[in-house]
């Protein structure tokens, strides 16, 4: 069984045992008691130049334990001060050491976009996203079926949020398109086999009819990784180990978003 089958199959028990503890009902109640949610697509084009996803990452399937995280509020904080525009929570527990908590912490503690960043399946996760206080949702082209990811689409909008579809091939690129994804994650990190292939995104990104925000997902070291992907025509980059191994953290983001505006950048962009 690959990882990726392995992580859905834990997914969904967790889900299912969520969802047994806290139905479904209670949690619409509460998302729809929630604050309006803040415009993602809109912190992703606001301005010219490459906009930064920090991510909140404390482990990982490829490189096991990556940062203890004692206060992920803080840390979000930190990425929003060194000019974030949208922060990434990843709350899937067993592999990836995150939770809902993590992403109400973080929702709690900074102004801009927050992303859960899951393995979304069913519309219970989207639900208790909104009632968690996200303003996006990933959804992987890879975990879903077409009528699945089109319902997931349509109801992550109908909550006032933002998909984020992540594809990694050209395939996948087709599907989210179809689906109506507005904003589309080319992931550098193939699922299956965990592999990091930068090169993924300058191959895809050209696929991505224009219109549609593409964000380069995975594998960015630092700001010349930022510059690479900018001059391959990202809009945004999503960034998780680097930076929650760094002593400074606002410091690193804002490193990684004076990169994504340098002015060598603002000539020809495919
Ligand atoms: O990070 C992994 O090992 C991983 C394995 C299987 C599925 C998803 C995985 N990561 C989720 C992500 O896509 C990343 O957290 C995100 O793009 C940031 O990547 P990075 O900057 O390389 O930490």
């Amino acid at each position: 069984m690959s990882v990726l089958h392995s992580i859905l199959d834990g997914v969904r028990e967790d889900v299912a045992i969520r969802e047994a503890d806290v139905p479904l009902e209670i949690v619409k109640e509460r998302a729809l008691r929630m604050p309006s949610a803040r415009n993602g697509l809109a912190a992703l084009t606001v301005h010219q130049g490459v906009k930064v996803i920090a991510e909140v990452k404390r482990a990982s399937p490829s490189k096991g334990d990556i940062a203890p995280i004692a206060d992920p509020a803080a840390l979000a904080g930190d990425y929003a001060a060194g000019g974030a525009s949208v922060i990434s929570v990843l709350t899937e527990g067993r592999r990836f050491g995150g939770s809902i908590d993590d992403l109400k912490l973080v929702s709690a503690a900074v102004d801009v976009p927050v992303l859960r960043k899951d393995f979304v399946v069913t519309p219970y996760q989207v639900w208790e996203a909104r009632a968690a206080g996200a303003d996006m949702v990933l959804l992987m082209v890879v975990a879903l079926t077409q009528p699945a990811l089109v319902s997931l689409v349509e109801r992550v909008t109908s909550l006032g949020m933002t998909p984020l579809v992540e594809v990694h091939d050209g395939e996948e690129i087709a599907r989210a398109v179809d689906a109506g994804a507005r904003v589309i994650g080319v992931n550098a990190r193939d699922l299956r086999t965990l592999e990091v292939d930068r090169a993924n995104f300058a191959r895809l990104s050209p696929l991505i009819p224009d219109g549609i925000v593409r964000i380069a997902e995975s594998g960015v070291r630092g700001p010349k990784d930022v510059m690479d992907y900018a001059r391959a025509g990202a809009d945004a980059v999503l960034v998780g180990e680097t930076l929650v191994r760094q002593p400074d953290p606002r410091r690193a983001v804002a490193d990684l978003v004076a990169a994504g505006s340098h002015p060598s950048l603002r000539v020809a962009r495919p």
